[in-house]
């Protein structure tokens, strides 16, 4: 256990609102990504093999090509300020700030936190804690639960505060896939979208896959896709033909969920389809998985196949509806918290006042 401060009456009673996502490297480099990539890689919820055999896997082969190739696709996707998947989690923390500053008095902390790289759930849970959090609702950026994402973000929380011995009370939001402002917000985008560039043919929902197998282990996450998926579809009122749910960014030669993106943009180019766009409801903020994976790679593949146009929708960043929907969503799972903490505001106003009369009488 970490040693801690010597406890001291009211000195924590802060909520806290820590907001995980899956993490990036340093630099769009080999050398930023060779750690990046074994700290992801060597997760037991990422891959399920016995850990002696993927230990040859990952350490012969995958670290000694991977990170050059990688960091290659980092590089055509890297901003100004760094990472996408960093810049724009960084930015939806400070709005989510400022609207619950608004809300919500005395505002909660918030901060957040990468399952993988820098900064660190540790790190970031510690800090919550010196700035007097006995109380913090962890909400994963992913709005669909699957053991390698909302899970792993969730084991990285429960391991640290095995290391502490005050342990603050702790709340988790699973998933939030068919939330009714989510599901608008993603309508909302998609629509503004088209009002500017018009509308396709067909609109693809690529959500990031997972090994096949983990649907008949129990995961979720295929059937929460789809729900994603449909709902959506409902909201910007297309028929069954006019759209599609695929899986992208399969990783080894298993099985995983299909259909893949990638193969279903090859067809639809085959097919001479004039327009496709390509949209991804599961991913929150703009990565390599979306910015390279599907607006370069995805793309190239569509047209080269005799598609005629591409369009890539972007993720919901930091639009206003998203974070009215994350600052919703906080608000909800703080229920019975904030009263608690408006009658502890009112239990030390009452203390001090009578402190006062007290003292001037
Ligand atoms: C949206 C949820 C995600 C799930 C589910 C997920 C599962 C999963 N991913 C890998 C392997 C890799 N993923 C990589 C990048 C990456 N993955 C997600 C999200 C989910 N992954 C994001 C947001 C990102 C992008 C990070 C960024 O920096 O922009 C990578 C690293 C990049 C690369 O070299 O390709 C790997 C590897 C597996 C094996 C898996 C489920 C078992
Ligand atoms: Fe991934
Ligand atoms: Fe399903």
């Amino acid at each position: 256990m970490q040693p801690e401060p010597a406890y001291q009456h009211g000195s924590m009673n802060r909520i806290g609102v820590l907001l995980i996502n899956l993490g990036t490297p340093d630099a769009p480099t080999a050398k930023a990504l060779r750690p990046y990539l074994k700290q992801f890689l060597s997760e037991p919820r990422i891959i399920e093999l016995p850990r002696w055999l993927w230990w040859f896997v990952l350490n012969g082969i995958i670290l000694n090509t991977r990170p050059r190739k990688s960091a290659e696709k980092y590089a055509q996707i890297w901003m100004p300020e760094g990472s996408p998947l960093k810049v724009h989690t960084e930015r939806q923390t400070e709005l989510l700030l400022q609207l619950l500053e608004e809300r919500i008095k005395p505002a909660p902390v918030v901060e957040y936190a990468m399952m993988i790289g820098a900064p660190s759930i540790a790190e970031r849970l510690q800090r919550m804690k010196e700035r007097g959090c006995d109380r913090i609702l962890v909400l994963p950026l992913f709005p669909q639960y699957s053991a390698s994402s909302s899970g792993c973000a969730m084991d990285g929380v429960f391991s640290e505060l095995r290391r502490m011995r005050n342990i603050p009370a702790v709340r988790t939001v699973k998933h939030y896939h068919d939330d009714a402002g989510y599901i608008e917000a993603l309508a909302q985008n998609v629509r503004e979208y088209w009002d500017k560039h018009g509308q396709p043919d067909k609109l693809i929902m690529s959500f990031h896959g997972v090994p096949r197998k983990t649907l008949d282990l129990g995961d979720p996450y295929h059937c929460e896709c789809q729900k994603t998926g449909r709902l959506l579809a409902e909201a910007l009122a297309l028929t069954s033909d006019q759209y599609q749910v695929c899986f992208q960014s399969r990783f080894g030669f298993s099985e995983w969920l299909g259909p893949y993106t990638s193969k279903t943009l090859k067809e639809l180019g085959k097919q001479k389809l004039k327009r496709v766009d390509v949209v991804c409801p599961g991913f929150v903020a703009d990565c390599l998985e979306t910015l390279e994976e599907i607006a370069i790679e995805g793309k190239a593949a569509f047209i080269e196949a005799g598609g005629e146009d591409f369009h890539y929708i972007p993720c919901l960043n930091e639009h206003p509806d998203w974070i009215q929907v994350l600052g919703d969503i906080t608000h909800r799972h703080l229920a019975g918290w904030l009263e608690q903490q408006v009658s502890e505001e009112a239990a030390e106003l009452s203390r001090k006042l009578a402190l006062e009369m007290g003292a001037q009488e």
